[in-house]
């Protein structure tokens, strides 16, 4: 897959592509819907936005994104998404009328063949633009467009805000649903307090800053090391929380890795949440904690040879 951050000056190997359009947040199986609408109509694109419009709108509203820009990235390569537009979304675009929208971005910029979106897909400045507007567009310009219905599971709309609750519920199977895959935090392994391995639990830390937070608490996860030498998949128990036995208030995902000793730091991984186990506790000790946790993970290791 080829990544392009802007939409001048393209070279022309990247034109002509058929194009799924959206923030495609989650990438869940509405998006996968979308995108598959834009499928065998020529080279497959996406054109998706960063920040996220509305993060960008709304800078200190609280988090609610699914993933970050890479985590998405790795979800469309897995879907066989060859061109990924990821456009900035800052004063030019965020101002741009929705018809200077389509000539410049889309026709000028991208030379797009064909343009699929969701049928609540809304674009340009006030959000003026919708898919019917868009289809007449195309017309005009010379692309076709097709418009995804939204899509139902047992008679309940998929959508990114479905997904979120269902996480802040601590329903991650519910949210696995909905995605049509496992929902997954990636980044990089942080240092953290160095309390982990003298507990017999070393941690691999990574940040959620900026993501919408599932259910705090205790997880059974899968977790792909994806760079460094001991790449590969591995299981795991996660506390997501702010630790309330050390008093720490930042939340973040510390993970530990079944069968598996090695440096992580700085590696990139991706932690799958599998099953919730229970809320974060604070115990009487630290003998009260690592028995708690020996218990976490007999209880994760059934869960992810069932799962
Ligand atoms: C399976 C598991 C369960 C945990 N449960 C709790 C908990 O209930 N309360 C808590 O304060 N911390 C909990 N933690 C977090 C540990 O306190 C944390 O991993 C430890 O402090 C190591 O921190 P460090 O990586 O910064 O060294 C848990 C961690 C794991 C892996
Ligand atoms: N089984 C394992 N699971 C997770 N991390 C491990 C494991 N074995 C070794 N490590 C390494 O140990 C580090 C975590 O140790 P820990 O004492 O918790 O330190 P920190 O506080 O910096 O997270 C991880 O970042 C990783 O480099």
């Amino acid at each position: 897959m080829q990544k392009y951050t802007h939409w001048t000056g393209l070279p022309e190997t990247a034109r002509g592509a058929s194009v799924a359009m959206g923030n495609f947040d989650g990438v869940h199986l509405g998006h996968q819907s979308v995108i598959d609408l834009a499928r065998g109509k020529g080279p497959l694109g996406v054109v998706t936005f960063e920040p996220h419009p509305r993060e960008f709108f709304a800078p200190d509203a609280p988090p609610f994104r699914l993933m970050n820009a890479e985590a998405r990235g790795h979800r469309l390569q897995k879907l066989d998404v060859e061109r990924l537009f990821e456009l900035p979304f800052l004063g030019e675009l965020s101002g741009m009328e929705a018809d200077v929208f389509v000539r410049d971005v889309l026709v000028a910029g991208l030379g797009v063949a064909h343009v699929a979106v969701g049928g609540d897909f809304r674009f340009g400045k006030g959000r003026k633009g919708d898919a019917q507007m868009l289809a007449d567009l195309g017309r005009a310009h010379g692309f076709d467009v097709t418009i995804a219905p939204l899509l139902h599971i047992d008679g309940l709309e998929v959508s990114s805000t479905a997904i979120r609750k269902a996480l802040a519920e601590g329903r991650p199977g519910d949210a696995a649903a909905m995605l049509g895959h496992l929902h997954r935090i990636e980044g990089e392994v942080i240092h953290g307090e160095k309390r982990g391995r003298a507990l017999g639990y070393p941690t691999a830390n990574m940040s959620v800053h900026g993501l919408h937070l599932p259910r705090l608490g205790v997880y059974a996860v899968k977790v792909d090391v994806l760079s460094g030498p001991q790449a590969g998949s591995y299981h795991g128990a996660a506390s997501l929380g702010v630790r309330p036995m050390f008093g720490d208030n930042t939340p973040n995902l510390e993970t530990f890795i079944f069968d598996f000793e090695g440096d992580l730091y700085g590696k990139h991984l991706s932690v799958a949440l599998v099953g919730y186990l229970r809320p974060e506790m604070k115990f009487d000790g630290l003998d009260a904690l690592m028995a708690q946790m020996a218990e976490d993970c007999t209880r994760a290791r059934d869960i992810l040879a069932r799962a």
